[in-house]
């Protein structure tokens, strides 16, 4: 992946992401309304660094294992439609933590289904996870996650079964409401 280190080598590459991702969490990001460009935003800040296209949609296509990620040429209508349900749904605030962990598994399951940016979605896909939580009242321990359940609750979602993924944020999110 070209990056603006001049990197060739992928595990050099990797941990050059990782530190600078590392130093740029010491850094606030602007928080406002939960809508597609706070997303981009969320992709942006640790990977602004090393990718002179952080933050904004590829242009190409792309897959994992299996599955086929949106076409490029769909991507922004289909974040433009995803983020205005999250705004109708008014952020699943004020919803229970049963329906919460149904919702936001969802709608996790759509924006993997996007995949709009060429790296980076996983972590961007987190990063707005904990923001929605928090703003639920669900607040997420993610210390707990396990990345190979999350994996696989990532890919059935992709597969049309999202109740793996609502098991395992309803599992993470705090008891009591
Ligand atoms: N075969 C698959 N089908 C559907 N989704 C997948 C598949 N493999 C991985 N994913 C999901 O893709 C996302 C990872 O995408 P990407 O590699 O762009 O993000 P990353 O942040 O660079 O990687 P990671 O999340 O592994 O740190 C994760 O949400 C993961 O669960």
């Amino acid at each position: 992946m070209r990056n603006r280190a001049g990197i060739r080598d992928q595990a050099r590459l990797d941990a050059f992401e990782h530190d600078a991702a590392l130093q740029r969490a010491s850094e606030p990001v602007r928080i406002g309304p939960l809508d597609v460009t706070q997303y981009r935003a969320l992709h942006r800040h640790p990977f602004q660094d090393v990718y002179a296209w952080a933050g904004r949609f590829r242009t190409v296509r792309i897959g994992k294992g299996g599955s086929v990620f949106c076409y490029p040429e769909n991507i922004r209508g289909e974040m433009t439609k995803l983020f205005a349900t999250l705004r109708a749904a008014d952020g699943f605030r004020g919803v229970r933590r049963a329906e919460f962990a149904e919702r936001a598994a969802h709608f996790l399951a759509e924006l993997n289904a996007v995949h709009p940016f060429r790296e980076g979605n996983g972590r961007t896909q987190l990063a707005l996870l904990t923001l929605l939580s928090d703003r639920a009242g669900h607040m997420l321990d993610l210390d707990r996650m396990q990345p190979a359940e999350m994996l696989d609750a990532m890919v059935r979602s992709f597969e049309g079964d999202e109740a793996p993924l609502r098991n395992l944020v309803f599992d993470l999110s705090a008891p009591g409401a």
